[in-house]
C-alpha cells in the first residue's frame, strides 16, 4: 500500500477519501487540503457541477485564501506551485511525511480547463450577471464570490474617491500659509504634498519605511486641514472643527498612533494646537461598530459621521475590512491610509495597501498637484507623479535621529532584497543589531545566552511591577523585550519558545513570600494576549496586557491591565475574553507593536514562512536592538522570497 492509501484507509482526515479521483490526487499531493475539497464538492452538489477540473479550480481558490490570496490564477504555473508548499499551523494543518508534496500531478490542460470553468453553472463569468453563483471567473482569476464582491467594492469606492472633483476648494493663500508654517523645511516636499493632497482630495495613501515621518505628517496634516476648514465661507476661522477619526487595525497600534499624534500636536504653534485638539485613536473594528465578523453598526446605509478618517498600519487591513470601511465612509469624507507596504500583509486574505501603491494610474483621476502653490512636483520622479494621481505619496527621507543605529540600514537592505548587505550589517554587530549564527532547531545553551538574559531581565521587571500593583510599570516592562518567531508550532514555534521563556522567568522570579497561585491561570505577572474580539469589554484579538496585584497584596486580588501605560484599561479576570500567555509571539502578531529589544528566532531556510516581509517586519519592530538567531542560509532565504499574493486589484477590470 502507498502511504497515501494507508493514510486514507486509516481514516486520515487530511484526505478527502470520497472525492473525485482528480481532487484526491491533488489532495494527496498536498496542493489542496481535505477541507478545500469538501467545500468544492459541496458547492458542486448545490449547483449540479460534476466536472472534476472545475471542482479542482474551486478547491484551489479556497486553498489560496489561506495563503492570503484573494483569488487563484490558473495560468500562472509559479503561483500554482506555491500552493504545494506545506502550510504552517497558523493557516491550516500541514500534511505529514509520506503524503507531502512529493510529485505534484499534472495540471489539467489549460484551454480545456478554462472552457469547463466558463461553461460551469457554479461559476459566473466576467463582471456582470448572474450574481448568485458561488464562484466568479474574471481576467484569468477564479474567486469565491464573496471575495470577488469585496474586491469590486474596494475598487469601485477607491476609484470613485480618486475620480471625484476636488473638495470645496480651500482658499489657496490660506492653504499655502498653513503648509509653509507646518512643513517649513525645503526638504519636506513629500510631507507637504501629502497634506496638500489630503486638503483637496478624498483619498490619500501615505507610505514610507520606519522613521520617514508618517506619523508626524499625519499630525501636521490634521492641523492644516483644521486651519483650512476654519477658513471656509460663513464660518469664523478656527470654529468649524472637522470631525476626525484616527484608527488602526489593532488596539496596540491605535494606542501608539494616539500617543505619537498627540506628542507632535503638543509641539505645534498654539493656534494649530488649539485647532487640532487631542484626537483619540481607536481600532478600525471599534470605529465601525463591530457586532460580528460580518456586521458593523456603520455601513453604506448608516455612514460614519467623520469628515477625516486616518487609518495607520494599513498593511494589516484585510480586503474584507477595507471594503466595510470604505462603505461606511461618507462619500465626501477624506480618507488617509497610512502604512508601509513592505511589511507583512494582513493575516486574512488581501494585500490592499500594496495593491493600491502598485496600481497603474486610474483612468479619470485628475493628474498633477492639488492646490497649494508651495507644493511643487518638480522634485518627484515621473513614477511618483503617477502615484500621486492615485493618491499615493511615499515618504523617502529617514528623519529618525539616531544616526548610529544600524536597524534602519538593515531594514533598507532587506527591503531592497540585498542579502549580502543584510548579512554584512548583521555580522558587523554594531548599532543595535546582532546575528547569532546557529541551527535554531538544535540550539546550544551558549547560543541563547544573550536572548536568555534579555528575556529574564524583562520578565523580572514585569513581575516586580505586577507584584507591586504598578500597571504603568508592568505595561512598560511588557515592551522591553520580545521573542519573535515565524511558526506557531514545532521546534522553532511560539509554543516552544513561550514555554522556554516562561521557565526562565519563573526561575528568575520564584518568590516564596507570594502565595503561589497553584492551579489558577491568574498568576500575577503573567503577560496576556487576547485571542478574540470582545467589544463589550473593549478588548480585541491581538491586544496585550498583564495581570497585576490590586490593593493589598495579601488579599490576593488580581486585575488585568491593557493598553496605554498612561491610562490603562483595567479588566476583572472573570470578564476577560480568551487569552494566551505571551512570552513569545509570531511576527504576524507583533505587527503594529514596537519593543525596545527584539530577538527573532528564524526557522530553517526551507520554511515557507521565511519571507522578506517577515524579516523586514520583525526587524522594524525593534526600537533599540534586534538580535537575529538563525543560519546565514535562513537569512538569505528570507531576503530572497518576497510574498506573492494573488488579487485582481492591481489590474484594470477587463
Ligand atoms: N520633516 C521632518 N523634519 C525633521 N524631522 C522629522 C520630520 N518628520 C519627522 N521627523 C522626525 O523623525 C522621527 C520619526 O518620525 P515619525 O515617528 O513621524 O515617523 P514614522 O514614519 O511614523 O515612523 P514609524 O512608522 O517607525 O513609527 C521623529 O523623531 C520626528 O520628529
Amino acid at each position: 500500500m502507498t502511504d497515501t492509501a494507508t493514510a486514507a484507509a486509516d481514516g486520515d482526515v487530511r484526505l478527502a477519501v470520497d472525492a473525485p479521483a482528480l481532487l484526491l490526487e491533488f489532495n494527496a499531493a498536498g496542493l489542496v487540503a481535505a477541507t478545500d475539497v469538501h467545500v468544492a464538492t459541496r458547492l458542486g452538489r448545490l449547483t449540479r457541477e460534476e466536472d472534476p477540473t472545475v471542482l479542482l479550480a474551486v478547491a484551489l481558490a479556497v486553498r489560496a485564501l489561506r495563503g492570503g490570496s484573494v483569488c487563484v490564477r490558473l495560468d500562472d504555473p509559479d503561483e500554482l506551485a506555491t500552493l504545494a508548499l506545506p502550510e504552517d499551523a497558523d493557516r491550516g494543518e500541514p500534511l505529514g511525511d509520506g503524503i507531502g508534496p512529493a510529485a505534484p500531478p499534472p495540471w489539467p490542460e489549460h484551454a480545456a480547463w478554462v472552457r469547463a470553468i466558463e461553461a460551469s453553472p457554479l461559476v459566473a463569468v466576467g463582471t456582470g450577471d448572474p450574481q448568485d453563483r458561488p464562484a466568479r471567473w474574471v481576467g484569468g482569476r477564479l474567486y469565491l464570490d464573496r471575495y470577488w464582491r469585496d474586491e469590486l467594492t474596494v475598487r469601485r469606492l477607491v476609484d470613485a474617491r480618486l475620480q471625484a472633483p476636488a473638495l470645496a476648494p480651500p482658499g489657496a493663500d490660506r492653504l499655502d500659509a498653513a503648509l509653509s508654517r507646518l512643513f517649513p523645511a525645503a526638504g519636506d516636499v513629500r510631507q507637504r504634498l501629502a497634506a496638500a493632497h489630503a486638503a483637496g482630495r478624498r483619498l490619500t495613501v501615505l507610505t514610507g519605511g520606519p522613521g520617514t515621518g508618517k506619523t508626524t505628517t499625519v499630525a501636521r496634516l490634521l492641523a492644516v486641514l483644521q486651519d483650512v476648514a476654519g477658513a471656509a465661507p460663513g464660518t469664523a476661522p478656527g470654529s468649524a472643527g472637522l470631525r476626525v477619526a484616527l484608527a488602526a487595525p489593532t488596539g496596540k497600534a491605535a494606542a501608539r498612533l494616539q500617543e505619537a499624534v498627540r506628542d507632535v500636536v503638543a509641539d505645534l504653534p498654539p493656534d494649530d494646537r488649539a485647532r487640532t485638539g487631542r484626537p483619540d485613536a481607536t481600532t478600525v473594528h471599534r470605529l465601525l461598530g463591530y457586532r460580528s465578523a460580518t456586521r458593523f453598526r456603520h455601513h453604506a446605509g448608516h455612514h460614519l459621521p467623520h469628515d477625516v478618517i486616518v487609518v495607520d498600519e494599513t498593511s494589516m487591513v484585510p480586503l474584507s475590512l477595507m471594503a466595510r470601511l470604505l462603505e461606511a465612509l461618507r462619500p465626501d469624507a477624506r480618507l488617509v491610509l497610512v502604512g508601509d507596504p513592505d511589511q507583512l500583509a494582513s493575516v486574512e486574505a488581501g494585500a490592499v495597501l500594496g495593491d493600491l501603491v502598485a496600481r497603474p494610474p486610474v483612468a479619470g483621476a485628475p493628474a498633477g498637484p492639488v492646490g497649494g502653490a508651495v507644493v511643487s512636483e518638480a522634485d518627484l520622479s515621473p513614477t511618483e507623479g503617477d502615484g500621486v494621481a492615485n493618491g499615493v505619496v511615499r515618504l523617502v527621507t529617514v528623519h529618525r535621529q539616531d544616526e548610529s543605529s544600524a536597524i534602519l540600514p538593515l531594514a533598507a537592505a532587506i527591503r531592497d532584497g540585498d542579502a549580502d548587505a543584510v548579512l554584512a550589517v548583521l555580522r558587523e554587530g554594531t548599532g543595535g543589531v546582532e546575528l547569532v549564527e546557529a541551527d535554531t532547531e538544535r540550539l546550544e545553551e551558549q547560543a541563547v545566552a544573550g536572548l536568555r538574559d534579555d528575556a529574564t531581565d524583562a520578565g523580572r521587571r514585569l513581575v516586580a511591577a505586577a507584584r507591586a500593583g504598578d500597571p504603568a510599570g508592568a505595561l512598560e516592562a511588557l515592551t522591553a523585550h520580545r521573542v519573535m518567531v515565524a511558526h506557531r508550532r514545532g521546534p522553532v514555534g511560539v509554543a516552544r519558545w513561550a514555554a522556554q521563556v516562561e521557565a526562565w522567568v519563573e526561575d528568575a522570579t520564584a518568590d516564596t513570600s507570594v502565595a503561589a497561585a497553584v492551579g489558577t491561570p491568574w498568576v500575577v505577572g503573567r503577560p496576556l494576549l487576547v485571542t478574540s474580539n470582545d467589544p463589550d469589554v473593549g478588548l480585541y484579538n491581538g491586544d496585550t496586557g498583564v495581570l497585576v496585584t490590586e490593593g493589598d497584596p495579601s488579599d490576593g486580588a488580581v486585575v488585568a491591565v491593557f493598553g496605554d501605560p498612561r491610562a490603562p484599561l483595567r479588566v476583572r479576570t472573570h470578564r476577560l475574553p480568551p487569552v494566551e500567555t505571551v512570552h513569545a509571539m509570531t511576527v504576524h502578531r507583533a505587527q503594529g507593536s514596537q519593543f525596545r529589544r527584539v530577538s527573532l528566532v528564524l526557522p530553517p531556510p526551507t520554511s515557507p514562512l521565511l519571507t522578506r516581509e517577515l524579516l523586514y517586519t520583525a526587524v522594524t519592530r525593534a526600537q533599540e536592538f534586534v538580535r537575529v538567531v538563525g543560519t546565514a542560509e535562513a537569512v538569505r532565504a528570507a531576503v530572497a522570497h518576497p510574498v506573492r499574493r494573488a488579487s485582481g486589484l492591481r489590474d484594470p477590470l477587463p
